[in-house]
């Protein structure tokens, strides 16, 4: 998993960094690293690194301060860097020095030539702000942006985005390319901030090592790789754990057989599926064992339940004998509605049974009130408040323990966003469920492996839920590198 790091805990580390290594040495080590990562876009977008033109934006503190020293390791590479000073009586001084000794040229940004060099750079550096930034971009760092055509290469943040959440509520940076330093933060992962950074490349500098447990973790193929069940040689189709299907009405079949179908795929135990929608789930998915009812469908080791049953009396009774069932269960869609309108089903939960509730935005505030700028915070409070794991669905997808650990899933394009594609989620994640991992595991794996699967089925061109879950297997094989 990659860790991500709020701007208190590098902070934090930096200053537990103090004692043995000055300051300035870290921001020597950034904006090295931020030179190079120039150095490499200038090759990739005008062919050279000599001769061509770069546009510092500077802003009041350090990462004005790391953009003047990147500057002033260009110009030895014979870059012609222009620093635009933001703020000019409050830029980084050191850097500055610095930055005019190795030739560079610097002039206050609120000039009127400000405009036409930040227009004329073949690449612009964002220094305008960084991990102590908030709200959207001023506006004359605004004006100048609208200038820039050239690629632009963010320190630590693309600035505008809101470290914290991700969140853009005005003009901001949107970058090629971001360097960020010790590890990421949330404002790289989440949100419209995810867009906003490009592509993020964290350097060490010495902080890594001292920030501690991440506050957010991202799940990355390795992890799908190594955690996804597949059969071993002594495994048979009960050892495998067997999936209870409670989905669907004789209105919605639909969502049985899309529920189906994915736990059907997701893993090579066996499933079975609980409802009215029993014989239309059976001519799709022979291999699903079926029944009319919860009540007469045997053993299992999770259940999925609500995609299509309904809000109503009968949907209320297949609520009940599942939570009553005593074995890890997914509650989406219409469950999730339920327990919100019926507070008393709540009672019907064994305490001990894990829970995995996937609401989307709507569903979020019917149980507990709209979602906050601040998703995760939102995620988080939710969990503990239900003790159960909590999946908010989206572009970024937060999963949030009760005991506080939350992964991120960030989409790499919106196909998701289809109807149906819930119903295959909740069925993977009761696969993974019946499967015995951890139920915040199962519930973040599942996310990666839908978004995954998502952008398979479609390669830029739209899809609805059955391609998505018919992209499963192809989705699993490019985890596992079997591809
Ligand atoms: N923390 C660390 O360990 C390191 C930090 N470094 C750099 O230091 C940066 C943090 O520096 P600072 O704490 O000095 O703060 P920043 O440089 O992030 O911000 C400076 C000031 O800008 C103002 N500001 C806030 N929001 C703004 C907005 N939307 N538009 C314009 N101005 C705004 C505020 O007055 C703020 O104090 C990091 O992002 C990184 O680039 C690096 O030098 C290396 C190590
Ligand atoms: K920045």
């Amino acid at each position: 998993m990659r860790g991500v790091w709020t701007a208190d805990q590098v902070r934090a580390a930096e200053k537990q960094l103090a004692e043995r290594v000055p300051e300035t040495t870290l921001m020597y080590r950034a904006a090295f690293g931020v030179a190079i990562a120039a150095t490499e876009l200038l090759r990739e977008h005008r062919g050279r690194v000599s001769g061509t033109r770069v546009a510092l934006l500077v802003g009041a503190g350090n990462n004005g301060g790391d953009a003047l020293w990147a500057g002033a390791f260009l110009r030895e590479r014979g870059v012609r860097v222009d620093a635009l000073l933001l703020a000019p009586d409050r830029a980084h001084p050191a850097g500055l020095a610095a930055f005019r000794a190795a030739g560079g040229s610097a002039l206050d940004a609120s000039t009127t030539t400000a405009g036409s060099v930040a227009a004329r750079a073949d690449l612009v550096i964002d220094g305008i702000v960084g991990l102590s930034a908030h709200g959207p971009l001023r506006p004359s760092a605004a004006a100048l942006l609208e200038h820039v055509t050239a690629p632009i290469l963010a320190v630590d943040l693309p600035s505008g985005v809101d470290p914290a959440t991700g969140e853009v509520t005005g003009a901001a940076v949107s970058a090629a390319r971001t360097v960020t330093f010790g590890g990421l933060k949330p404002g790289h992962v989440l949100g419209a901030g995810a867009d906003h950074s490009g592509h993020v490349e964290v350097l060490d500098i010495g902080l890594t090592a001292a920030l501690g447990e991440p506050d957010l973790s991202l799940v990355d193929a390795s992890d799908l790789a190594r955690a996804w069940p597949v059969p071993g040689p002594d495994d048979d189709k009960y050892s495998q754990g067997v999936v209870g299907v409670a989905a669907g009405s004789a209105v919605y079949p639909g969502a049985a057989v899309l529920v189906t179908s994915a736990a059907v795929r997701a893993t090579s135990g066996m499933v079975r599926y609980a409802g009215p929608a029993a014989d239309v789930v059976r001519d799709h998915w022979p291999e699903a064992i079926v029944t009319g009812t919860v009540a007469d469908a045997g053993r299992v080791q999770s259940w999925t339940v609500g995609p299509g049953i309904g809000t109503g009396d009968s949907g209320r009774d297949v609520l009940r004998q599942v939570l009553r069932a005593g074995v890890p269960t997914c509650v989406d869609a219409d469950a999730i509605t339920l327990l919100a309108q019926n507070e008393n089903l709540w009672d019907e939960r064994d305490p001990d049974t894990p829970l995995v509730l996937t609401p989307h935005a709507g569903e979020f505030a019917r149980l507990v009130g709209p979602v906050r700028a601040d998703r995760v915070a939102s995620v988080r409070r939710a969990a503990a408040t239900f003790d159960a794991v909590v999946l908010l669905k989206g572009k970024t997808t937060v999963i949030a323990a009760p005991d506080g650990r939350v992964l991120v899933d960030q989409a790499r394009g919106s196909w998701a966003a289809t109807a149906g594609s819930g119903d295959v989620l909740s069925g993977l994640i009761g696969a993974l469920l019946a499967s015995g991992l951890d139920p915040w595991l199962a519930a973040g794996y599942a996310a990666a492996m839908h978004s995954s699967a998502a952008e398979l089925a479609a390669r830029g061109a739209p899809i609805g839920a059955s391609a998505l879950s018919a992209a499963i297997p192809a989705a699993i094989r490019r985890a596992r590198r079997l591809d």
